[in-house]
């Protein structure tokens, strides 16, 4: 492969002992955006590490096939057993690829509304707000739309100044199937907003792009557009299919700990080295290896390092906590009279999907050009249920320690923080700045629902007889009943929508869950027996959150870990709430900022 990536493989054995002034653990989304912008200045050097290889493939890069999930590019982790879903245990979806969840997701690409940005600064963090990231979600993307005669006949809409002119390009592709219109239409009908994908408020229905590069209709994921441009730069290396075991620390004779570099493992021959980063040492290893890491490396809650037989360097219980996640359930309908084609003729008729191929070998459009689809309904709690300030009350009424992991009863600063965040909750429970739902918006009946603001908190642990092998993935799903009543209010929102007048046309029947369900908890087991809900969205994030320390954080607003210096994170781990949206734009966003903030760092040095 001599003009791939995989060609000019930087060898295991040329980095040695080495020191760099960057050393980053995790070639994924926001590893690649630090080391691209870390590396413009010729005279740092960057050294990122990624366990996964590149991927080249198809299943990678033809927009069609991110409707089904790219296996070989993700790790093979389980999660815990689910009290609350029949102690079930569900697939982790994490890429293990150069670009990380760039290269496996689904490729939406939209925001959350400016509250949900400005419930960081709220915490604590200084310029996380709407404000401070606003310039870099622009820095970032350069949107197309589709062409004309799209727009007008799909009535799809987009609004410009929301983009830049940054490296990752984004579209909403020319082909779209024609039951989009109708169904898209359903919602105006329903007097729900119909707003630009963009900034400020998107509440209601709305169009949004992928991250598809319109001019090769191709994945433009953060290995093609953060690190392929600048590969050739001399100061910046990647290499790949290398495990980082451990960080490095020395420690002063006060006690402090500076971290040094990274213990890592070729996963070819399993030979080991240490690599140092003179300046800093970044993790980037996403929302659930970074946790992980620290922990192995000894920094994480005594009592679960002490129970893997891990030193604790220091006891730093915000590692793996305030772990979270959407909460997805698939409801579908059963439709008649769907037009011809739509997103299932790939599958049903043969003739069609070889033509589709052709087409799109050919130039590029047809079938084969559309992902997964254009469009979501992220509504408020108010336009979802009339029941709204009623079930909001119990939020406001629950002692959280009942109804979070127990670590919070014992360690004050994680129960604070728990509390600043669900008063945060509250007003987002109650107004109209920001979403706490989800349903995505497909030519089809599926007709998915999800939790985007849950108020159960995951945890991250260690597999105590094997720290190193994948961490305990804990998601602890529903233990706060009031997610398990919003789940109820989004399945009877979902139920009225689909039997109101401009639908009738398809004479939907629901066929997951089944109309026999109606109480929140039946609705619940139903999706759970018939393994059509899951507590993961391919979202985790939290795990070591940005977060004044006596709040429960991990980092400061600074993306330093606290009580160790040279050590930064900068990945979905430091999301301290989630955002009412899919991760990667905000991703994108926060890793342009994060470099930022690490430039600024050492230009103080
Ligand atoms: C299946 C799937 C579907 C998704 N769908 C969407 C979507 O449609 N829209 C959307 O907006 N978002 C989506 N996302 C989420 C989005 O891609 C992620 O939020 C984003 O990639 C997170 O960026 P990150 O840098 O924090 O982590 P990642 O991109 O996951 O990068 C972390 C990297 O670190 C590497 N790594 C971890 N541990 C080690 C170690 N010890 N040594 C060496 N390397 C290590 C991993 O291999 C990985 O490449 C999806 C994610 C997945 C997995």
């Amino acid at each position: 492969l001599p003009h791939s990536p995989q060609g000019r493989r930087l060898a295991f054995d040329s980095v040695r002992n080495q020191t760099y002034d960057y050393v980053i653990v995790g070639g994924g989304l926001t590893g690649l955006v630090v080391a691209n912008r870390l590396s413009e200045d010729k005279t740092k050097s960057v050294l990122v590490i990624e366990n996964g290889q590149v991927d080249e493939s198809p299943a990678a890069s033809i927009p069609t096939f991110s409707q089904n999930l790219n296996i070989k590019s993700l790790y093979p982790i389980t999660s815990a057993p689910e009290p609350r879903m029949a102690n079930r245990t569900y697939d982790v979806r994490v890429g293990n690829v150069v670009g990380g969840g760039s290269v496996v997701n689904g490729m939406q690409f939209d925001r959350g509304s400016n509250a949900d940005y400005d419930a960081w600064e709220d915490l604590g963090n200084k310029g996380w707000g709407w404000k401070g990231l606003e310039p870099y979600f622009k820095k970032t993307f350069t949107f197309t739309p589709p062409s004309e005669s799209t727009q007008k006949e799909i009535g799809i809409t987009y609004d410009d100044s929301a983009y830049g002119n940054g490296p990752v390009q984004v579209s909403i592709p020319t082909y779209q199937y024609p039951d989009y219109k109708p169904i898209f239409d359903s919602w105006r009908d329903k007097g729900i907003p119909l707003p630009k994908e963009g900034f400020a408020s998107p509440l209601g229905a709305f169009w949004t792009p992928n991250t598809i590069n319109n001019a090769t209709a191709s994945r433009s994921d953060a290995r093609i557009t953060y690190y392929n441009p600048v590969q050739s730069r001399p100061n910046l290396k990647l290499l790949i299919n290398t495990h980082v075991d451990e960080i490095l620390f020395s420690k002063d004779t006060e006690g402090h700990l500076t971290a040094q570099g990274f213990k890592i493992t070729s996963n070819t021959d399993g030979t080991t080295t240490h690599v140092f980063g003179s300046q800093e040492v970044i993790l980037a290893a996403g929302g659930v290896f970074t946790p992980h890491l620290l922990m192995v490396s000894g920094l994480g809650p005594k009592d679960v390092l002490t129970a893997a037989k891990i030193h604790v360097k220091r006891d730093t219980p915000a590692v793996g906590s305030n772990f979270q996640d959407h909460v997805p359930a698939y409801m579908s309908f059963n439709l008649s009279n769907r037009a011809w084609p739509n997103p299932d003729t790939l599958a049903s008729n043969a003739t069609f999907n070889a033509s589709a191929a052709a087409q799109y070998a050919k130039d590029r459009t047809g079938p084969w050009s559309f992902g997964r689809g254009n469009a979501a309904a992220f509504l408020t709690f108010k336009q979802l249920s009339s029941k709204y300030k009623t079930i909001t009350a119990k939020i406001a009424a629950q002692e959280p320690v009942d109804f979070l992991p127990k670590r919070y009863s014992h360690v004050h600063a994680l129960y604070a923080g728990y509390v600043r965040q669900r008063d945060i909750l509250l007003a987002h429970y109650l107004g109209d700045s920001a979403a706490i739902v989800e349903l995505p918006i497909q030519p089809t009946g599926r007709a998915s629902i999800v939790l985007q603001k849950p108020l159960s908190r995951g945890t991250i642990t260690l597999n105590t007889t094997h720290p190193q092998s994948y961490p305990i993935v804990f998601h602890n799903a529903f233990q706060n009943p009031v997610d398990v009543a919003v789940l109820g209010e989004l399945v009877r929102w979902n139920r009225k929508h689909w039997a109101s007048p401009s639908l009738a046309r398809y004479s939907p029947v629901e066929n997951v869950p089944g109309v026999q369900y109606q109480t929140d908890e039946d609705l619940l087991q139903a999706f759970v027996a018939q393994n059509q809900i899951t507590p993961l969205f391919a979202h985790p994030s939290g795990g070591c959150s940005m977060m004044p320390e006596e709040l429960g954080g991990c980092v400061s607003d600074t993306l330093e870990v606290y009580g160790v210096r040279k050590l930064s994170v900068v990945d979905a781990s430091i999301l301290p709430m989630i955002p009412a949206a899919h991760l990667q734009a905000t991703m994108y966003a926060v890793a342009e900022k994060a470099a930022d903030i690490i430039k600024q760092r050492q230009h103080a040095q």
